[in-house]
């Protein structure tokens, strides 16, 4: 392809057999960057799966353990022994919202029983815009959801991350006389599973500071879990935070005032030390990459903020369009740096790996929303079975059924992209990938089972 054709191609769209097809045909070379080389290669017909597959996943593997202190390569295979997606089937183009009198079935796996909440045809006591999707069986969930287990479970390693982060923002200084809140969640345990890569504490802590930061945002000024919601002045508080995302260089006269802002902010001090932290273990253009996707995670932030202002329900689409926005992308785009190795900018730049990427980073937020039902109780707690509950006018068990057939469709059309980018993509990039399923493995597994999901509280 030449230069021009690829500065004017359009933006990736969801023809996934379209993608695949041109990602086919763009280059056969297992090692050459999906973004670079001139040579018109040959097509190179798909010969089926060539990945370990999913099931290969199920393997807890050692063979994955973090070379400590690399910080720009240095694998022992390409995917660093991590199983790699691969596309079983290939989703058709397929119903993102079914019409509500005959949903489809779930994507691949049998959506088994309905009985999520009040049994069907049972009589109802609320019009249905008004029901709330009760929380799933955790097993259930498992079990219907299109989502890789685990690669590694050291709960050990998990409870050493945890404690010292619990240390750590007692430090900082949030989530004050609630640090119970992050050792109940159990933060440490969420980096051991979706950094199997490494067993490094250090390094573990370094992301799990991160998340946490990210997650006190949410906490402290959004979803009032800590302080009061404000959602008048959630803007002014993100802007000003930002400036520490990207630090804000003010003429001498000024930069002390916002100093002083800053350091009195424990949400900004944990920001700003977090990435601080994390430069020990990445490079300049990981940390600038998260960066990046805090920009994107705070223009979201304000989204909610005019929802909770104008007493706006967003409608499914924008929800969704939200949650690409508002995701774990931030924790996951810290998967290489974790592991020691660095995906090229070119290949992480690129709109195919970007698509397959956010594909993924979204269908975990679905797997949030899924987990955290009965935690999300207040008005504007929104979430996607209870709007699509809402619009669809469905009931609450119909309504989990289409979010885990949407949440299937990200992650089907994810398993199949990155395959065909693992197979046209540097050994960085198809290690990259690996990389992404095993953390979105990880991620379901903690939402499974951390306290932050399921308390007894919640429960009652
Ligand atoms: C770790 C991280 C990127 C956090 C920021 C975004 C965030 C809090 C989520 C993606 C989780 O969504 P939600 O606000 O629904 O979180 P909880 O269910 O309250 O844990």
């Amino acid at each position: 392809m030449s230069l021009i054709s690829r500065v004017t191609a359009p933006a990736a769209t969801h023809d996934t057999a379209g993608l695949v097809r041109a990602l086919l045909s763009t280059g056969p070379s297992p090692t050459r960057p999906v973004a670079a080389g001139p040579t018109p290669p040959e097509p190179r017909p798909p010969s089926g799966p060539t990945g370990l597959g999913t099931s290969a996943a199920r393997v807890l593997t050692k063979a994955a353990a973090t070379p400590r202190c690399s910080r720009t390569g240095g694998f022992a295979s390409p995917t660093g022994g991590l199983p790699l997606p691969t596309p079983a089937i290939v989703p058709q183009p397929p119903a993102v919202r079914p019409p509500a009198a005959a949903p489809p079935p779930s994507a691949v796996l049998p959506t088994g029983s309905t009985s999520l909440g009040t049994p069907a045809g049972a009589p109802r006591t609320a019009p249905a815009h008004e029901t709330r999707p009760q929380a799933a069986p955790a097993s259930d969930l498992g079990r219907r959801l299109h989502c890789p287990p685990a690669v590694r479970d050291d709960p050990a390693l998990g409870e050493t991350v945890t404690e010292r982060l619990v240390e750590w923002a007692e430090e900082i200084g949030i989530y004050p006389g609630q640090l119970d809140k992050i050792r109940t969640a159990d933060f440490g345990r969420l980096m051991m599973l979706a950094h199997p890569e490494s067993d490094d504490p250090d390094r573990l802590l370094a992301a799990a500071k991160c998340a946490l930061a990210e997650w006190s945002v949410d906490d402290h000024y959004v979803d009032g879990e800590v302080e009061e919601a404000r959602p008048e002045q959630l803007g002014q508080r993100l802007a000003v935070a930002h400036s520490v995302i990207d630090q804000a260089n003010l003429p001498l006269a000024y930069a002390p005032q916002l100093e002083e802002v800053v350091t009195a902010d424990p949400v900004m001090r944990a920001l700003r030390d977090s990435l601080r932290n994390l430069h020990t273990y990445a490079t300049t253009s990981q940390v600038r990459r998260l960066r990046h996707e805090l920009g994107i995670m705070f223009v979201a932030y304000n989204q909610e903020g005019y929802w909770q202002a104008a007493g706006h329900r967003p409608p499914v689409w924008e929800y969704l369009m939200h949650r690409h926005e508002n995701s774990f992308i931030p924790c996951m785009v810290l998967v290489d740096a974790i592991a020691g190795y660095e995906i090229p900018y070119g290949e992480f730049a690129d709109p195919r790996v970007r698509r397959a990427f956010t594909l993924a980073g979204t269908a975990t937020v679905i797997v949030n929303d899924l987990y955290s039902m009965a935690k999300e109780k207040g008005p504007t707690d929104f979430s996607l079975p209870r709007l699509i509950a809402t619009e669809d006018g469905c009931s609450p068990e119909e309504a989990v059924d289409r979010t885990v057939g949407i949440h299937n469709e990200l992650m089907l059309t994810f398993e199949a992209e990155a395959a065909a980018l693992a197979a046209t993509g540097s050994p960085e990039l198809r290690r990259f990938l690996a990389s992404t399923w095993a953390w979105v493995g990880g991620s379901r597994e903690w939402h499974a089972s951390s306290g932050r999901y399921h308390s007894a509280a919640d429960a009652a």
